[in-house]
Protein backbone atom coordinates (compact mmCIF):
# COMPACT_ATOMS: atom_id res chain seq x y z
CA UNK A 1 0.00 0.00 0.00
CA UNK A 2 1.29 3.58 -0.55
CA UNK A 3 -0.26 6.55 1.68
CA UNK A 4 -2.07 9.55 0.03
CA UNK A 5 0.25 12.31 0.25
CA UNK A 6 -1.88 15.04 2.21
CA UNK A 7 -1.22 18.43 -0.14
CA UNK A 8 -0.88 21.12 2.38
CA UNK A 9 0.16 23.48 0.07
CA UNK A 10 -3.21 23.25 -2.17
CA UNK A 11 -5.19 23.27 1.40
CA UNK A 12 -2.97 26.26 2.76
CA UNK A 13 -4.40 27.89 -0.51
CA UNK A 14 -7.79 27.64 -0.05
CA UNK A 15 -7.68 28.48 3.60
CA UNK A 16 -5.53 31.92 2.62
CA UNK A 17 -8.31 32.82 0.26
CA UNK A 18 -11.43 32.64 2.76
CA UNK A 19 -8.48 34.66 5.15
CA UNK A 20 -8.28 37.32 1.94
CA UNK A 21 -12.09 37.63 1.41
CA UNK A 22 -12.12 38.04 5.26
CA UNK A 23 -9.79 41.00 5.05
CA UNK A 24 -11.44 42.10 2.08
CA UNK A 25 -15.33 42.52 3.30
CA UNK A 26 -13.69 43.67 6.98
CA UNK A 27 -11.83 46.76 5.09
CA UNK A 28 -14.85 47.09 2.60
CA UNK A 29 -17.37 47.57 5.94
CA UNK A 30 -14.69 49.83 7.85
CA UNK A 31 -12.27 50.85 6.07
CA UNK A 32 -9.83 48.62 7.86
CA UNK A 33 -7.18 46.69 6.38
CA UNK A 34 -5.25 43.98 8.82
CA UNK A 35 -2.25 44.23 9.73
CA UNK A 36 0.42 41.50 10.68
CA UNK A 37 3.79 42.80 12.28
CA UNK A 38 6.17 40.06 12.34
CA UNK A 39 9.66 40.70 14.81
CA UNK A 40 12.81 38.80 14.03
CA UNK A 41 15.94 38.67 16.54
CA UNK A 42 19.27 37.63 14.61
CA UNK A 43 19.62 35.75 11.76
CA UNK A 44 18.72 32.36 11.97
CA UNK A 45 18.32 31.41 8.21
CA UNK A 46 15.53 29.31 8.65
CA UNK A 47 13.58 31.43 10.29
CA UNK A 48 14.38 34.05 7.40
CA UNK A 49 12.96 31.52 5.03
CA UNK A 50 9.53 31.65 7.21
CA UNK A 51 9.59 35.89 7.67
CA UNK A 52 10.02 36.25 3.83
CA UNK A 53 7.09 33.50 2.67
CA UNK A 54 5.18 35.18 5.68
CA UNK A 55 5.63 38.97 4.73
CA UNK A 56 4.90 37.76 0.59
CA UNK A 57 1.75 35.82 1.72
CA UNK A 58 0.47 38.64 4.08
CA UNK A 59 0.67 41.24 1.18
CA UNK A 60 -0.76 38.58 -1.38
CA UNK A 61 -4.07 38.26 1.11
CA UNK A 62 -5.09 42.13 1.15
CA UNK A 63 -3.41 42.72 4.56
CA UNK A 64 -0.39 45.19 5.85
CA UNK A 65 2.93 43.48 6.38
CA UNK A 66 5.28 44.74 9.34
CA UNK A 67 8.57 43.76 9.46
CA UNK A 68 10.76 44.12 12.57
CA UNK A 69 14.25 42.33 11.78
CA UNK A 70 16.45 43.72 14.90
CA UNK A 71 19.85 42.34 15.22
CA UNK A 72 21.03 39.25 17.55
CA UNK A 73 22.62 41.62 20.72
CA UNK A 74 19.13 43.41 20.83
CA UNK A 75 18.29 43.72 24.52
CA UNK A 76 15.09 42.09 26.27
CA UNK A 77 14.16 45.52 27.11
CA UNK A 78 14.53 46.93 23.81
CA UNK A 79 12.50 44.03 22.48
CA UNK A 80 9.75 44.65 24.91
CA UNK A 81 9.62 48.28 24.17
CA UNK A 82 8.77 47.43 20.51
CA UNK A 83 6.27 44.96 21.22
CA UNK A 84 5.15 47.57 23.02
CA UNK A 85 4.77 50.34 20.20
CA UNK A 86 3.32 47.19 18.51
CA UNK A 87 0.58 47.13 21.12
CA UNK A 88 0.00 50.26 20.80
CA UNK A 89 -0.28 50.80 16.78
CA UNK A 90 -3.36 51.16 15.54
CA UNK A 91 -2.48 49.44 11.94
CA UNK A 92 -0.73 46.71 13.60
CA UNK A 93 -3.62 43.96 14.70
CA UNK A 94 -1.60 41.00 15.23
CA UNK A 95 2.32 40.35 16.45
CA UNK A 96 4.43 37.79 16.02
CA UNK A 97 7.99 37.26 17.84
CA UNK A 98 10.02 34.79 15.94
CA UNK A 99 11.00 31.91 18.29
CA UNK A 100 13.44 31.00 19.27
CA UNK A 101 15.00 34.13 20.47
CA UNK A 102 18.49 34.88 21.62
CA UNK A 103 20.07 33.38 24.70
CA UNK A 104 20.19 36.32 26.87
CA UNK A 105 16.52 37.32 26.14
CA UNK A 106 13.82 35.97 28.40
CA UNK A 107 11.35 34.86 26.03
CA UNK A 108 8.54 34.19 28.64
CA UNK A 109 9.05 37.85 29.56
CA UNK A 110 8.50 39.16 25.63
CA UNK A 111 5.34 36.98 25.34
CA UNK A 112 3.93 37.70 28.61
CA UNK A 113 4.29 41.89 27.35
CA UNK A 114 2.19 40.79 23.48
CA UNK A 115 -1.20 41.88 24.17
CA UNK A 116 -3.23 38.91 23.85
CA UNK A 117 -5.82 40.72 21.52
CA UNK A 118 -3.35 40.60 19.05
CA UNK A 119 -1.62 37.81 20.51
CA UNK A 120 -2.24 35.54 16.81
CA UNK A 121 0.81 32.98 17.83
CA UNK A 122 -1.76 32.08 20.70
CA UNK A 123 1.07 31.88 23.03
CA UNK A 124 -0.07 34.32 26.04
CA UNK A 125 -1.38 32.89 29.11
CA UNK A 126 -4.39 34.57 28.57
CA UNK A 127 -4.56 32.62 25.25
CA UNK A 128 -3.23 29.82 26.16
CA UNK A 129 -5.36 29.53 29.28
CA UNK A 130 -8.57 29.64 27.18
CA UNK A 131 -7.55 27.20 25.09
CA UNK A 132 -7.17 24.85 27.79
CA UNK A 133 -10.70 25.39 29.23
CA UNK A 134 -12.27 25.45 25.95
CA UNK A 135 -13.36 29.05 25.43
CA UNK A 136 -12.08 30.28 22.31
CA UNK A 137 -9.53 33.33 22.22
CA UNK A 138 -6.50 33.14 19.32
CA UNK A 139 -4.75 29.28 18.73
CA UNK A 140 -1.56 28.57 17.94
CA UNK A 141 -1.24 28.28 14.39
CA UNK A 142 0.53 24.94 13.24
CA UNK A 143 -2.09 23.11 15.95
CA UNK A 144 -4.52 24.68 13.84
CA UNK A 145 -2.95 23.66 11.05
CA UNK A 146 -2.93 19.95 11.68
CA UNK A 147 -5.87 19.62 12.74
CA UNK A 148 -7.09 20.81 9.27
CA UNK A 149 -4.80 18.44 7.47
CA UNK A 150 -6.12 15.36 9.61
CA UNK A 151 -9.78 15.96 8.93
CA UNK A 152 -8.61 16.57 5.28
CA UNK A 153 -7.81 12.54 5.26
CA UNK A 154 -10.11 10.92 7.84
CA UNK A 155 -13.38 13.27 7.19
CA UNK A 156 -14.75 15.74 10.02
CA UNK A 157 -14.98 13.43 12.49
CA UNK A 158 -12.09 12.14 14.38
CA UNK A 159 -13.97 11.48 17.23
CA UNK A 160 -12.59 7.51 19.14
CA UNK A 161 -9.40 8.03 17.02
CA UNK A 162 -6.11 6.97 19.12
CA UNK A 163 -3.51 10.09 18.66
CA UNK A 164 -0.52 10.10 19.31
CA UNK A 165 1.51 13.27 19.46
CA UNK A 166 5.28 13.51 19.88
CA UNK A 167 6.65 16.76 21.67
CA UNK A 168 5.11 19.16 24.04
CA UNK A 169 6.02 22.31 23.29
CA UNK A 170 3.40 25.71 24.53
CA UNK A 171 4.18 26.30 20.13
CA UNK A 172 3.04 23.15 19.10
CA UNK A 173 2.59 19.70 21.12
CA UNK A 174 0.48 20.60 23.87
CA UNK A 175 -1.61 22.93 21.70
CA UNK A 176 -2.04 20.37 19.13
CA UNK A 177 -2.86 17.70 21.89
CA UNK A 178 -5.63 20.08 23.25
CA UNK A 179 -7.01 20.51 19.95
CA UNK A 180 -7.15 16.57 18.98
CA UNK A 181 -9.06 16.12 22.50
CA UNK A 182 -11.65 18.70 21.83
CA UNK A 183 -12.21 16.51 18.57
CA UNK A 184 -12.88 13.57 21.21
CA UNK A 185 -9.69 11.49 20.31
CA UNK A 186 -8.05 9.47 23.06
CA UNK A 187 -4.29 11.78 22.73
CA UNK A 188 -0.94 10.46 24.26
CA UNK A 189 1.57 12.74 24.52
CA UNK A 190 5.31 11.62 23.95
CA UNK A 191 8.83 13.49 24.82
CA UNK A 192 12.09 13.02 25.28
CA UNK A 193 11.61 10.68 28.62
CA UNK A 194 8.98 8.36 26.68
CA UNK A 195 9.62 4.94 27.06
CA UNK A 196 9.32 3.00 24.60
CA UNK A 197 8.04 5.59 21.93
CA UNK A 198 8.05 3.37 18.86
CA UNK A 199 5.41 0.79 20.96
CA UNK A 200 3.26 3.97 21.31
CA UNK A 201 3.55 5.00 17.62
CA UNK A 202 2.21 1.81 16.63
CA UNK A 203 -1.02 2.72 18.42
CA UNK A 204 -1.76 5.51 16.80
CA UNK A 205 -4.63 6.25 14.06
CA UNK A 206 -3.39 9.96 14.30
CA UNK A 207 0.39 10.53 14.73
CA UNK A 208 1.58 14.00 15.19
CA UNK A 209 5.49 14.43 14.60
CA UNK A 210 6.84 17.84 16.53
CA UNK A 211 10.21 16.77 17.54
CA UNK A 212 13.08 18.54 15.69
CA UNK A 213 14.59 15.19 14.89
CA UNK A 214 15.36 14.59 11.51
CA UNK A 215 13.58 11.32 10.08
CA UNK A 216 13.52 10.36 13.56
CA UNK A 217 10.12 8.87 13.25
CA UNK A 218 10.97 5.42 11.12
CA UNK A 219 8.08 3.74 8.70
CA UNK A 220 8.16 0.21 11.08
CA UNK A 221 6.78 2.46 14.15
CA UNK A 222 3.70 3.18 11.92
CA UNK A 223 0.24 1.72 12.64
CA UNK A 224 -0.54 0.44 8.96
CA UNK A 225 -3.29 3.10 7.48
CA UNK A 226 -2.57 5.63 10.14
CA UNK A 227 -2.41 9.40 9.01
CA UNK A 228 1.00 11.27 9.80
CA UNK A 229 1.26 14.83 10.08
CA UNK A 230 4.88 15.92 9.99
CA UNK A 231 5.72 18.89 12.02
CA UNK A 232 9.01 18.73 11.65
CA UNK A 233 11.57 21.37 9.68
CA UNK A 234 15.02 20.22 9.46
CA UNK A 235 17.40 21.59 7.46
CA UNK A 236 20.22 18.72 6.63
CA UNK A 237 23.48 18.90 4.84
CA UNK A 238 23.48 17.56 1.28
CA UNK A 239 26.29 15.94 -0.79
CA UNK A 240 27.89 19.18 -2.41
CA UNK A 241 27.20 21.51 0.32
CA UNK A 242 23.78 22.19 -0.37
CA UNK A 243 21.13 21.53 2.13
CA UNK A 244 17.73 19.73 2.19
CA UNK A 245 14.11 20.56 3.93
CA UNK A 246 13.21 16.91 5.95
CA UNK A 247 10.42 16.14 8.68
CA UNK A 248 10.58 14.21 12.28
CA UNK A 249 9.24 11.64 10.02
CA UNK A 250 11.62 9.07 7.66
CA UNK A 251 9.19 9.69 4.67
CA UNK A 252 10.00 7.43 1.95
CA UNK A 253 9.54 4.69 4.67
CA UNK A 254 6.07 6.16 5.89
CA UNK A 255 4.45 6.48 3.23
CA UNK A 256 5.13 2.72 2.54
CA UNK A 257 3.04 1.91 5.92
CA UNK A 258 0.78 5.29 6.17
CA UNK A 259 -3.26 5.63 5.08
CA UNK A 260 -1.81 9.37 4.35
CA UNK A 261 1.06 11.64 5.19
CA UNK A 262 2.06 15.20 4.94
CA UNK A 263 5.28 16.36 2.91
CA UNK A 264 7.84 18.41 3.88
CA UNK A 265 7.85 20.97 2.25
CA UNK A 266 4.42 21.47 1.24
CA UNK A 267 2.57 19.97 4.57
CA UNK A 268 1.86 21.40 7.99
CA UNK A 269 4.26 24.22 6.82
CA UNK A 270 2.19 26.42 4.46
CA UNK A 271 -0.75 25.66 6.46
CA UNK A 272 0.58 27.46 9.29
CA UNK A 273 1.32 30.82 7.47
CA UNK A 274 -2.51 30.33 6.44
CA UNK A 275 -3.91 29.70 9.91
CA UNK A 276 -1.73 32.71 10.74
CA UNK A 277 -3.25 35.23 8.27
CA UNK A 278 -6.48 33.80 9.67
CA UNK A 279 -5.85 34.23 12.90
CA UNK A 280 -4.68 37.96 11.80
CA UNK A 281 -8.43 38.96 10.71
CA UNK A 282 -9.71 37.48 13.09
CA UNK A 283 -7.91 39.36 15.39
CA UNK A 284 -8.99 42.80 13.33
CA UNK A 285 -12.45 41.59 13.51
CA UNK A 286 -12.42 41.56 17.13
CA UNK A 287 -10.44 45.27 17.56
CA UNK A 288 -12.33 47.12 14.75
CA UNK A 289 -15.75 45.35 16.09
CA UNK A 290 -15.36 44.58 20.02
CA UNK A 291 -17.92 42.40 20.92
CA UNK A 292 -19.53 41.98 17.75
N1 LIG B 1 5.82 23.28 10.10
C1 LIG B 1 5.64 24.31 10.90
O1 LIG B 1 4.86 25.18 10.63
C2 LIG B 1 6.38 24.39 12.18
C3 LIG B 1 7.42 23.53 12.38
N2 LIG B 1 8.08 23.52 13.56
C4 LIG B 1 9.11 22.49 13.71
O2 LIG B 1 8.57 21.46 14.54
C5 LIG B 1 9.60 20.89 15.32
C6 LIG B 1 9.23 21.02 16.78
O3 LIG B 1 9.13 22.38 17.14
P1 LIG B 1 8.92 22.85 18.65
O4 LIG B 1 7.75 22.18 19.23
O5 LIG B 1 8.99 24.32 18.66
O6 LIG B 1 10.28 22.24 19.28
P2 LIG B 1 10.82 22.19 20.78
O7 LIG B 1 12.26 21.98 20.66
O8 LIG B 1 10.29 23.33 21.56
O9 LIG B 1 10.13 20.85 21.36
C7 LIG B 1 10.53 19.57 20.94
C8 LIG B 1 9.79 18.50 21.72
O10 LIG B 1 10.25 17.24 21.26
C9 LIG B 1 10.58 16.41 22.36
N3 LIG B 1 11.67 15.52 22.03
C10 LIG B 1 12.97 15.82 21.79
N4 LIG B 1 13.68 14.74 21.53
C11 LIG B 1 12.83 13.68 21.61
C12 LIG B 1 12.97 12.29 21.44
N5 LIG B 1 14.15 11.74 21.13
N6 LIG B 1 11.89 11.52 21.59
C13 LIG B 1 10.70 12.05 21.89
N7 LIG B 1 10.49 13.38 22.05
C14 LIG B 1 11.56 14.18 21.91
C15 LIG B 1 10.98 17.36 23.46
O11 LIG B 1 10.77 16.70 24.69
P3 LIG B 1 11.05 17.39 26.13
O12 LIG B 1 9.88 18.29 26.38
O13 LIG B 1 11.10 16.21 27.06
O14 LIG B 1 12.35 18.11 26.00
C16 LIG B 1 10.04 18.54 23.23
O15 LIG B 1 8.82 18.37 23.91
C17 LIG B 1 10.87 21.62 14.89
O16 LIG B 1 11.47 20.88 13.84
C18 LIG B 1 10.37 22.94 14.35
O17 LIG B 1 11.24 23.52 13.42
C19 LIG B 1 7.73 24.35 14.59
C20 LIG B 1 6.71 25.24 14.43
C21 LIG B 1 5.99 25.37 13.20
N1 LIG C 1 6.59 32.50 17.28
C1 LIG C 1 6.77 31.56 16.36
N2 LIG C 1 5.70 31.03 15.72
C2 LIG C 1 5.88 30.06 14.77
O1 LIG C 1 4.89 29.55 14.20
C3 LIG C 1 7.21 29.64 14.45
C4 LIG C 1 8.27 30.24 15.14
N3 LIG C 1 8.03 31.19 16.08
N4 LIG C 1 9.55 29.87 14.88
C5 LIG C 1 9.89 28.92 13.83
C6 LIG C 1 8.77 27.94 13.58
C7 LIG C 1 8.88 27.28 12.24
N5 LIG C 1 7.74 27.73 11.50
C8 LIG C 1 7.52 27.52 10.13
C9 LIG C 1 6.37 27.95 9.51
C10 LIG C 1 6.18 27.79 8.16
C11 LIG C 1 7.14 27.18 7.39
C12 LIG C 1 6.92 27.04 5.93
O2 LIG C 1 6.27 27.85 5.30
N6 LIG C 1 7.44 25.98 5.31
C13 LIG C 1 7.21 25.71 3.90
C14 LIG C 1 8.30 26.27 3.02
C15 LIG C 1 9.70 25.87 3.36
C16 LIG C 1 10.72 26.48 2.40
O3 LIG C 1 10.55 27.62 1.98
O4 LIG C 1 11.68 25.78 2.07
C17 LIG C 1 6.99 24.21 3.73
O5 LIG C 1 7.19 23.48 4.70
O6 LIG C 1 6.56 23.82 2.67
C18 LIG C 1 8.30 26.73 8.00
C19 LIG C 1 8.48 26.89 9.36
C20 LIG C 1 6.98 28.53 12.29
N7 LIG C 1 7.49 28.68 13.48
MG1 LIG D 1 10.33 25.83 20.66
Amino acid sequence: MSATIIDGKAIAETVRGEAADRAAALEAATGVKPGLAVVLVGNDPASEVYVRNKARLTVAAGMASFEHKLRANTSEADLIALVERLNADPLVHGILVQMPLPGHIDSDRVVLAIDPAKDVDGLTPANAGRLVLGRGGLVPCTPQGCIILAKHALGPDLAGKEALVIGRSILVGKPVALLLQAESCTVTMAHSKTHDLAGHCRRADILVAAVGRPEMVKGDWIKPGAVVIDVGINRIAQEGGKTRLVGDVAYEEAREVAGAITPVPGGVGPMTIACLLQNTVTAAEAQVRPGA
